[in-house]
């Protein structure tokens, strides 16, 4: 294992709103992730998501095949993504499962449940997680957009959050190391796409960050888990607003021999906004790095690229 990366914690539930937005700013320039404590998602409901996500993992493979993954929901099995597409890895050691937005895109969004005669509180368990996430979700993109010295509704006004496409997924990390002589990752070196993730994970270790993407050689270094805190890190989507100001952090979980199992719930944009540098992150000597994307397409690049090998 890697040294420890000490993150900053933010405490969601501080009334002084103006200083969290600021140590928010810092900690997106310096890293791109950090702790969020005090967020008001309790314990009970955590240890509820991870106990319904084993019983689902648990289940032969052909009843979670007849979920498989469609249109980016429901489940994959191992192998099936390889988050850094530019390897030609046989994929990752990892098994997920995916809920989409419950309400706002019925029309090309149509989540899976497992039956209620095998798992009965699944779906009940998993929309409560889901709508308490994502409202945290937003708490924090207001003061996150507070941090960028702007409205903190900003990202609504601008079409990113008014229909927030959220989505949840589920991990499954086997215990075993792989079978071949190649390195296999549990999650293979990436960014991610949207705006913000939202990770809950168990005690196991395995997610590491490297802080300078651009630098080599890499230096890895390992995440704590602190109990009941979300690591947030933020996406490419945030990299891109802010001109490169803050942080869409490689990271990557690496296999220990140990089952691992966490939830991240990617706060990604409504696929229509168009995301540009904001007036405030360019100048004349520092001219926009990116061009103006649609969130949509950016978002289904990524995703082809990282399923790849297995579609
Ligand atoms: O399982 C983890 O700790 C991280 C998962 C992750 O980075 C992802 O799904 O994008
Ligand atoms: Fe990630």
């Amino acid at each position: 294992m890697a040294e420890y990366l000490e993150l900053p914690v933010i405490d969601l539930s501080s009334p002084d709103r103006i200083s969290t937005a600021s140590s928010i700013r810092q900690a997106c320039i310096d890293y791109g992730f950090f702790y969020l404590i005090n967020h008001g998602v309790e314990e009970q409901l955590l240890q509820n998501v991870f106990d319904e996500s084993r019983k689902f993992f648990s289940l032969p493979l052909e009843e979670k095949m007849k979920l498989g993954r469609k249109g980016n929901v429901g489940f994959a099995p191992i192998y099936a993504e390889n988050l850094n597409s530019s390897t030609s890895s046989k994929g990752d050691l990892k098994e997920t499962f995916h809920i989409g937005p419950l309400e706002g895109y019925e029309s090309h969004i149509k989540n899976q449940w497992p039956s209620k005669e095998l798992l009965p509180s699944w779906r009940f368990i998993m929309e409560e997680y889901y709508q308490k996430v994502v409202s945290v979700g937003k708490r924090l993109t207001s003061l996150i957009a507070m941090a960028l010295n702007l409205e903190d509704d900003f990202f609504e006004k601008v079409g990113a959050l008014d229909k927030p496409y959220a989505f949840l997924r589920l991990l499954h990390y086997p215990g075993e190391v792989g079978d071949s002589d190649e390195v296999v990752y549990g999650a293979s070196a990436h960014s991610d796409y949207g705006m913000v993730t939202l990770l809950a994970t168990d005690a196991v270790p395995g997610l590491q960050v490297c802080r300078e993407k651009h630098k080599q050689p890499r230096i890895w270094k390992d995440v704590r888990h602190i109990k009941g805190a979300f690591i947030i890190n933020l996406g490419d989507m945030m990299e891109r607003w802010t001109n490169c100001l803050f942080r869409s952090t490689l990271h990557r979980v690496m296999p220990t021999g140990k089952e691992r199992y966490s939830m991240a719930l990617f706060m990604d944009h409504n696929p229509d906004c168009i995301v540009e540098c904001l007036k405030s992150c360019c100048t004349d000597s520092s001219p926009p790095r990116f061009p103006p994307i649609r969130s949509g397409d950016h978002l289904r690049e990524r995703i082809n690229a990282a399923y790849s090998s297995s579609s």
